[in-house]
């Protein structure tokens, strides 16, 4: 594995699934593949799963881990090519890249959606100069429309509490005080697209993700609707994805609260199971009650982050 950005870099999902389960009931099963191996992670946006389960994993594996906030202590970074650095910014990607790939053999990159250009995020601009300029294997820790470690988790949780064979699983769309990436949404449906689950999204209209991802759901706009005998409820607030009307790309539609997943949401489903990748807004996304409530997985779908980056990284030593 040399990059790993999407579902498709995963190969076949019951044998990704298998291998996760392997890991879970050993972690350390492949502790001595990573050894002298060191694994790089640069984050431009703030973490805290992708930051402590990553590196776990990489220990896990007997990797040597560095972590790098590019902007708290590395030199500001210019990504535009041809721009004259006059201005705060001191270094250029082109030679940070190279530099910082001198020192790892494997590197993770969060960059999130910038929202100045839907062209820049949705042809990743930024992951895909670590991919073309590093020389090393390059897996996305939330780039700008994906968030493949995320999803697969997601996966992961699913298949472990699913309590039939092909479960009815929903996206919904849910308030946010601020313009929230289109990247998890884009991977769950990346995922569920591929797996052997029913599934719907749903959303106000205006928020329609990209067909990319999308691809053959079932679109729902009435939430009620699509809620009515779900067994998997996944909320997670996203921007305007810019496919409808590409001016308002990044914009908040919408802050209608009648969106927030509450008791009144999870009684017209199938008993439901609860998700989110956190961090989550209490009482704008999902209510106390139904957060704290027995059927949340939202600690194990975290706890998963550990097994699912265990096995990309596993896979990434695999191919050096
Ligand atoms: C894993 C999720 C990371 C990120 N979430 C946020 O930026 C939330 C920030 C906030 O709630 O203020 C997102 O929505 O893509
Ligand atoms: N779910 C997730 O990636 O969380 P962080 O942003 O805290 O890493």
């Amino acid at each position: 594995m040399k990059t790993y950005t999407n579902v498709f870099d995963l190969g076949d999902l019951k044998t990704a699934l298998a291998e996760a389960f392997e890991i879970k009931k050993d972690r350390y099963k492949y502790e001595n593949l990573g050894k002298h191996k060191t694994c790089l992670l640069i984050f431009f946006n703030n973490s805290l799963r992708t930051r402590l389960s990553t590196q776990k994993a990489a220990r896990n594996l007997g990797m040597d881990v560095i972590v790098l906030d590019v902007n708290q202590g590395a030199w500001k970074l210019e990504t535009e090519r041809g721009v004259i650095m006059d201005g705060d910014k001191s270094e250029h990607l082109l030679e940070a890249i190279p530099v910082m790939a001198s020192y790892c053999d494997i590197i993770g990159v969060r960059s999130f959606a910038r929202f100045e250009s839907r062209e820049d995020d949705y042809t990743e601009k930024i992951l895909n100069q670590f991919i073309q300029y590093s020389g090393k294997p390059v897996f996305s820790m939330e780039a700008a429309t994906c968030h493949p470690l995320q999803a697969f988790a997601d996966l992961i949780t699913i298949e472990e509490y699913k309590k039939k064979e092909r479960p009815k699983v929903v996206l919904t769309w849910a308030p946010h005080p601020r313009a929230l990436p289109q990247a998890v949404p884009n991977s769950f449906a990346d995922f569920m697209n591929e797996a052997d689950v029913d599934f719907v999204i749903t959303h106000p209209e205006g928020y329609e993700l990209d067909p990319k991802f999308v691809r053959g759901a079932k679109v729902e706009y009435n939430q009620m609707k699509a809620f009515e005998g779900a067994d998997f409820i996944y909320a997670k607030n996203w921007a305007c994805p810019g496919v409808t009307n590409p001016a308002d790309y990044g914009k908040i539609l919408n802050k209608d609260m009648s969106w927030t997943v509450d008791a009144a949401h999870m009684a017209v489903t199938n008993n439901a199971f609860f998700m989110h990748c956190l961090p989550v807004r209490r009482n704008m996304i999902v209510t106390d009650d139904v957060i704290e409530a027995p059927t949340s997985l939202v600690i194990p779908e975290a706890a998963n982050r550990e097994i699912s980056a265990t096995v990309v990284l596993k896979r990434m030593l695999q191919s050096l």
